[in-house]
C-alpha cells in the first residue's frame, strides 16, 4: 500500500503545487528561525491555501510558546501541529485541548532504547515522527538529511502510528519501506538541490521511487 507522503520545508508555490500534484498527502511548513526552510506564517498561510483540502497542512515548530503557536494557527490554519522539540506530554495535551488540533510528536532515534521515550506520549500524541539524531554541531533538530538504522524499529509495537523520516531520498526509500513497512514517510533534504531549495525534478523522482516500491511490496499475510 502506498504510504502517506509528507514533503516538508516548502517555501514556494511551485514546490507546494508540485508536491500535491504528485500525491503528497501532507505538506510541511517550518517555523524555526535557524532553519534554511524557515517561513513566515503569513506566507505559509498563502501557500497552504493553494492546497487546502487536498493535502494535510502541517505546521512544524520547536518548543514554540503560546504566542507563536497562536500566530501560526491563525495565519496558516494547519490541520496538524508537528512538535519537533522537547515538548512534554503535558504540553502536547494542553495544546491539543486548547487548539483542537492533532499533534505529531517527533523523536530522534539512534538505538532501540530511544523508542522508550515515546511511551509517555502514547495515547496523547496522535502520530509520531521518527527522525535521525542531528549530527554533532548541527543547529537543526530536523532537516539534516541523515538517516538512522531503520532496523531499530523492528521492536516497535505495530499499532504505533508514525512517519519515517531522516535522510530519505529516491535511492533509499524502497529499502526504507521494505525494512520498516512504514505507513507514512517524510522527506525534506532528499528533494532539495541546496538547503531550503526544493528541486522539482528530485521531488518527481522521489514520488516515482515510492510508486515503484509500493507496487513491488510483498503481500505478506495475504491469502492471495
Ligand atoms: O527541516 C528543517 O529545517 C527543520 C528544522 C527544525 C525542526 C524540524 C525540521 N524539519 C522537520 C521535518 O519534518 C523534516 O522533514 C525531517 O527532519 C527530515 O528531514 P530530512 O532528513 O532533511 O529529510
Amino acid at each position: 500500500m502506498r504510504p502517506d507522503i509528507k514533503i516538508c520545508g516548502l517555501k514556494t508555490p511551485e514546490a507546494v503545487d508540485r508536491a500535491v500534484e504528485r500525491g503528497a498527502t501532507h505538506v510541511g511548513f517550518i517555523f524555526f528561525g535557524k532553519s534554511p526552510r524557515n517561513i513566515e506564517p503569513d506566507l505559509a498561510g498563502v501557500l497552504a491555501d493553494r492546497v487546502r483540502g487536498r493535502a494535510k497542512i502541517v505546521a512544524v515548530t520547536v518548543d514554540a510558546d503560546n504566542d507563536d503557536l497562536d500566530e501560526i494557527i491563525a495565519l496558516v490554519r494547519p490541520d496538524i501541529l508537528q512538535f519537533h522539540g522537547a515538548e512534554s506530554p503535558e504540553r502536547v495535551l494542553t495544546v491539543k485541548a486548547v487548539t483542537g488540533l492533532p499533534v505529531m510528536k517527533a523523536f530522534s532515534i539512534r538505538e532501540p532504547d530511544d523508542l522508550k521515550r515515546i511511551e509517555p506520549y502514547i495515547g496523547i500524541a496522535d502520530r509520531f515522527l521518527f527522525d535521525a539524531k542531528p549530527p554533532v554541531g548541527s543547529d537543526l533538530p530536523g532537516g539534516n538529511g541523515v538517516s538512522f538504522d531503520w532496523r531499530v524499529l523492528r521492536t516497535l509495537d505495530p499499532n504505533v502510528e508514525y512517519m519515517l523520516s531522516g535522510g530519505l531520498n529516491r535511492d533509499n526509500i524502497a529499502d526504507a519501506l521494505r525494512e520498516t513497512g512504514a505507513r507514512g514517510i517524510d522527506v525534506s533534504s532528499g528533494v532539495e538541490s541546496a538547503p531550503g531549495v526544493k528541486d522539482l525534478d528530485k521531488m518527481d523522482e522521489f514520488f516515482a521511487a515510492v510508486e515503484r516500491a509500493s507496487v513491488r511490496e510483498p503481500v505478506s499475510g495475504s491469502a492471495q
